[in-house]
């Protein structure tokens, strides 16, 4: 049976000024659908540049993506974006913001009271509507980034595409969404791939944690099944063999198998010549 998300032989090669940089070399990945897949790697290795593939942002060098039977080729509602930082527009509510993207995608397939409670009902499931009618400035980060996920839940994509969505996040905040958004994937089951820097939200949130390796012509180097019992808590997790059995290769992959060794050398390199010239 073929993937629900294929992405299949990806290269990416871009142009600069001074020659072409391959940011991926042959990234090859099948999602099932409801499958919560993280993608993990030093920064620079080219995870934005696989997300915005498949968001159909990039067009791939060579390699595409197929999603449920369809090839991608550009931007469209069937795969929602949320972004490390929200993208609200200022002098909308929240309520108007998810507002925006139902029309955009439902149209008029819904009447206005069907409309309305279909926003109500995806804020209500972010924990935001008690301040629906509220604009961005005047709400935290933690609830500018819910707004975010509703407005991109509201638009039901087949995939759900985020691209650090908590890393702008203070821990306490960003441990309360991790949770909501497990809380929500529970009752939707979304397909969803996740960029994070961050090993405990990988293990937490993902069924398979994708690693990849540093750049450039980076590419898949391991994948990590995230066979872990849900509900997941992670007071309890943080004691359990296996969660922490794979937070370790997680670690080991990308500090000991990944190391940015490039950065040490020139530091070092940098140190020795501030020494040799003191
Ligand atoms: N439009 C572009 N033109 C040229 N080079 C690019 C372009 N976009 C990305 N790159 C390069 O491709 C590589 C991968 O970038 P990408 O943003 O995908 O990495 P990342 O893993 O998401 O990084 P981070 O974790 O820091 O966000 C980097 O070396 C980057 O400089």
């Amino acid at each position: 049976m073929s993937a629900f998300l294929d992405i299949s032989h990806i290269d990416m090669v871009f142009p600069t000024p001074t020659g072409d940089f391959t940011a991926l070399k042959g990234v090859d990945l099948q999602i099932k659908k409801g499958e919560f897949v993280s993608l993990i790697g030093h920064s620079g290795c080219g995870k934005s540049t696989v997300l915005n593939v498949v968001a159909g942002l990039y067009q791939a060098t060579t390699g595409g993506v197929i999603l449920n039977n369809r090839e991608v080729r550009e931007p469209g509602p069937e795969r929602a974006v949320v972004f490390q930082n929200h993208s609200l527009l200022p002098w909308l509510t929240s309520y108007q913001n998810v507002e925006l993207a139902v029309k955009q995608v439902f149209g008029n397939k819904m009447n206005k009271a069907e409309t309305k409670e279909w926003i109500e009902h995806n804020l209500k499931l972010v924990h935001m509507d008690h301040a629906m009618h509220k604009r961005p400035n005047e709400i935290s980060g933690g609830m500018k980034q819910r707004v975010g996920i509703a407005r991109a839940l509201a638009m039901q994509p087949e995939v759900l595409l985020m691209d650090e969505p908590f890393g702008a996040l203070d821990a306490l905040t960003r441990a309360h969404m991790q949770d909501s958004l497990m809380e929500i994937q529970n009752e939707l089951n979304n397909t969803v791939i996740m960029i994070t820097h961050d090993v405990d939200e990988a293990v937490l949130l993902s069924d398979r944690i994708v690693m990849m390796t540093n750049g450039p012509s980076a590419t898949i180097g391991e994948i990590l099944d995230v066979e872990l019992e849900r509900p997941r808590d992670r007071l309890s997790l943080a004691k359990d063999i296996e969660y922490n059995r794979l937070r370790a290769e997680v670690l080991t992959f990308l500090y000991e198998k990944q190391r940015k060794v490039e950065n040490i050398s020139s530091k070092k390199t940098a140190t020795t010549a501030k020494k040799a010239t003191a």
